[in-house]
């Protein structure tokens, strides 16, 4: 999110996380974000930045600036790069793109360090494609970690998601496809899924 009337009516359906794109090649860059709106937001949503690869103190400077509670990684950050941020308070969202050849057991190095994996669809952009990966390749996911399922999400795939039987589902990210243009979020259709929850 990055527009303000945007983000105060999309703050009104009371989601429980709101994300911030902080990656520059992104079409979402959030860099010009009311950083005093964002921090006045209701504690009840966690506002988290986007990065792909970002040094640790641009994610500090974003921290700070925003009052960030989490943190979502979209690049190769390290398992001692999630832990240093993990170690300053900060929930970390650790994304990883799956495709047919992902190597799950990489995941084992990030047990300690994360609090959430996002299982995201692989692309050189690294997000935010609009693309929905085999959900069946996360059967192959042995972790006790709870997840964002990640990648493309429109309604359509949310009738899927509520019959999927995985206790470690956590969240469903909803981003491009709930869209009127980047980095603006469509009111109208977002609200067709939250109403249940007002
Ligand atoms: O949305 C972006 O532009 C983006 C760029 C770089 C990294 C992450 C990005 N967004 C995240 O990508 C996933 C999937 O988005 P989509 O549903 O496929 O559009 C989501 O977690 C976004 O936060």
């Amino acid at each position: 999110m990055r527009d303000t009337a945007n983000i105060l009516e999309i703050a009104a359906l009371e989601p429980d996380y709101m994300g911030f794109i902080f990656y520059p090649l992104s079409s979402r860059y959030a860099g010009e974000v009311d950083a005093e709106i964002v921090r006045e937001l209701p504690s009840s949503i966690k506002k988290t930045g986007v990065f792909v690869n970002a040094d640790l103190a641009t994610i500090a400077k974003w921290g700070t600036v925003l009052q960030l509670d989490a943190v979502q990684l979209h690049g190769n950050e390290s398992p001692e790069f999630c832990l240093k941020l993990k170690e300053n308070g900060i929930e970390v969202i650790k994304a990883f793109g799956i495709h047919a050849d992902f190597e799950f057991k990489s995941l084992e190095n990030y047990l300690q360090v994360v609090d959430y994996f996002l299982f995201d669809t692989s692309t050189a952009q690294h997000g935010g494609s609009g693309k929905v990966f085999d959900w069946e390749l996360l059967l192959q996911n042995n972790t006790d970690i709870p997840f964002f399922l990640s990648g493309g999400i429109d309604l359509e795939q949310l009738d899927t998601i509520a019959q999927i039987n995985d206790s470690r589902l956590y969240a469903v990210d909803l981003n491009s496809k709930f869209e009127l243009s980047p980095g603006i979020k469509d009111y109208s259709k977002l609200k067709k899924i939250f109403k249940g929850r007002l």
